[in-house]
């Protein structure tokens, strides 16, 4: 088997920082982090305190020239990854592994899209309620990483990340149709992202309000629709699935969603509702609720947009 001794991972957010400083740990300058000059004066300014832990991790400009590493993560928002993908190429070469945390359903096939090699594994983190204020990333959970290829194989790409997902400590899934899964998080998603953004919910909310709870599930069943059309097949066992979940997750914690609308960054709307439409557009499938959330969100945007 492969084994994995160097990584790059590029997006040191929420969700970069919390696995990242678990990689750190284990591969020191092995780890690289990739980053803009004025990123990485932000981050060398006062550290990145992850979990309470001062971190200083191994930076490199985009610019500077390096070798292929033995994987690649991606752990940027949606609109990140075109500029993402460009700023890794020194790091991805014939063999080196690909993974993207990213929500939603269209990261994988962007990245196939621009033909880099053919080590693109599926995967997503679910349980991680990650939260980032300036160089301070907290969370109760770090979750695990689901991961897998999508025609189901245990490859040896898929070894080796669940042999370095063991060595760093990571919880991990490799489940056995990682394609259903990402869909099953896409689900809850376009549930809690969106409702806790136009409400400005914690999950304590979600947790507690029923009706809360109901309104972020039936946004949720637009999506089990389509995915029947389009042969994923979830079912109300997948909406089910995600409540003892939900029910985990830190009663203060604040979704990934909420967080851009807090600090008026963009959101992920378009990968969530505007996927669900555009989806339901196409195989005649009504999605009022979706709907209603992208144009609240929309909105949202454009009032933060005005000063
Ligand atoms: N937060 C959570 O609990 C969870 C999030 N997710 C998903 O994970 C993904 C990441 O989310 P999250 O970590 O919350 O997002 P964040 O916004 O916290 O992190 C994204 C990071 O990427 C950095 N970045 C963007 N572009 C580049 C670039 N070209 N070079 C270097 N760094 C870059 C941003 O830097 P800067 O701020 O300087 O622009 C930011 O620090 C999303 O798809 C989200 O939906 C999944 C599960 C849980
Ligand atoms: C809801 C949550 C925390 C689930 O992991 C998530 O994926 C996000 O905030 O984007």
């Amino acid at each position: 088997m492969k084994k994995i001794q160097s990584v790059a991972l590029i997006g040191l957010g929420a969700i970069g920082a919390a696995y990242g400083s678990k990689l750190h740990t284990l591969l020191d300058s092995d780890f690289t982090v990739v980053a803009s000059k004025d990123r990485i004066n932000r981050y060398t300014a006062n550290g990145l305190d992850v979990d309470n832990t001062m971190f200083h991790f191994n930076y490199k400009t985009p610019e500077t020239n390096a070798d292929p590493v033995d994987l690649v993560i991606f752990a940027v928002k949606n609109d990140q990854l075109e500029q993402a993908l460009t700023d890794m190429k020194y790091y991805i070469g014939p063999d080196t592994i690909i993974l993207s945390l990213l929500n939603g359903i269209s990261s994988e096939e962007e990245i196939y899209n621009r033909k880099l090699n053919n080590h693109i594994l599926y995967s997503m983190c679910v349980g991680i309620d990650a939260v980032r204020r300036d160089n301070r990333i907290r969370f109760s959970s770090i979750g695990k990483i689901c991961f897998g290829e999508k025609d189901r194989s245990l490859s040896k790409d898929v070894l080796a990340a669940k042999d370095l997902f063991e060595r760093a400590g990571i919880p991990y899934e490799i489940p056995e149709d990682i394609w259903h899964t990402i869909w099953a998080k896409f689900m809850f998603n376009v549930g809690i992202n969106q409702v806790s953004a136009v409400l400005r919910a914690p999950y304590k909310y979600f947790q507690e309000v029923p009706s809360l709870h109901e309104w972020m599930e039936q946004a949720m069943y637009e999506v089990v629709a389509i995915s029947q059309k389009v042969g994923v097949n979830l079912t109300e066992a997948d909406v089910h699935s995600y409540r003892p979940i939900l029910m985990k997750l830190s009663p203060d914690g604040q979704t990934s969603m909420l967080q851009d609308i807090v600090e008026e960054r963009k959101t992920e709307v378009e990968y969530f509702a505007g996927k669900v439409c555009e989806l339901g557009r196409k195989y005649g499938i009504p999605t009022p609720i979706n709907d209603q959330l992208y144009q609240l969100i929309l909105i949202i945007e454009d009032m933060a947009s005005i000063k």
